[in-house]
């Protein structure tokens, strides 16, 4: 039997979509879990056949992908877990160090582009750690929900906030894609991937109380955890749709991707 190899972010965002998977999901389907950022490696390099994946990740390899229809992790203004952590005036960060998690991709591009276009300011940036930067700090999935707890810097941008109030849109974080090419041999369990997806997801959000029990980061009280997870939202309506071709025009206006015309689905 061949193995259909499913990539997912064991963030406590994704504990929702992944409610009562594995337990579900026939044999074939094997399940991994990895930061995004090496989720994006992953199916870019064929080691895996579907993934949750980085939205920015799909722009580069769409090509190669087909996007599961209406699924996301995404939200409609404060997502609470993108975080920029920052010291002293925005508008004095050009040429300051600042340093991003190396688990995303998104929410990198995201930065750079309120920062730049919106705000008017050119950090230098790396890859680090929050301690090895004096000015600034990008976290993303349970390490900012932590941080936000103890903040290495005084002040802090939730970057979904920011991107609503500027455009008006949700922004989508997250698409589970799916390799063109595994379609042929595995068109029947894709439409099971599918069907599971979808009900994990609906007796997720219908369980949440249970599932915060579960799995909260222990840092985080039930309360908290509850807010955190009803912000955030798992769907890829039209206007999400809209709005991830948004966020893709500007990152080929700014050239780190190369235009996409539409965005392409699995036919289920
Ligand atoms: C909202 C989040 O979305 C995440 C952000 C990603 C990115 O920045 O590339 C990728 C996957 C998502 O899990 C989060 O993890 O906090």
């Amino acid at each position: 039997m061949s193995i259909f190899k499913l990539g997912l972010v064991a963030y406590f965002n994704t504990a929702p979509l992944r409610y009562g998977l594995a337990e579900n999901l026939p044999s074939e389907i094997e399940i991994s879990y990895a930061p995004p950022a090496e989720l994006n490696r992953l199916i870019a390099q064929g080691q895996i056949e579907a993934g949750l994946i980085s939205s920015l990740a799909y722009a580069k390899y769409h090509e190669e992908l087909l996007l599961l229809p209406d699924l996301s992790i995404s939200a409609t203004g404060r997502v609470g877990s993108v975080l920029f952590f920052f010291r002293g005036r925005l508008s004095e960060l050009s040429g300051k160090p600042v340093a991003f998690t190396p688990e995303s991709e998104t929410s990198v591009a995201l930065l750079k582009l309120l920062l730049e276009d919106f705000y008017g300011v050119r950090p230098l940036y790396r890859v680090g750690r929050p301690e090895e930067t004096d000015f600034g700090y990008l976290a993303i999935g349970d390490e900012a929900l932590i941080l936000r707890k103890t903040p290495p810097f005084p002040n802090v941008l939730d970057l979904g906030g920011i991107w609503t109030e500027k455009t008006g849109l949700p922004f989508v974080f997250a698409v589970l894609a799916i390799r063109k090419e595994s379609l042929q041999a595995f068109g029947d369990t894709v439409r099971l991937l599918a069907r599971n997806l979808y009900l994990s997801r609906a007796k997720g959000l219908s369980h949440l109380d249970k599932l915060i029990e579960k799995e909260r980061p222990e840092e985080l009280s039930y309360p908290e955890a509850l807010t955190y997870l009803s912000g955030l939202e798992y769907d890829l309506s039209g206007l999400k749709q809209e709005a991830l071709q948004v966020f893709f025009r500007h990152l080929a206006r700014r050239g780190e991707i190369s235009k996409i015309r539409r965005l392409s689905f699995v036919e289920l």
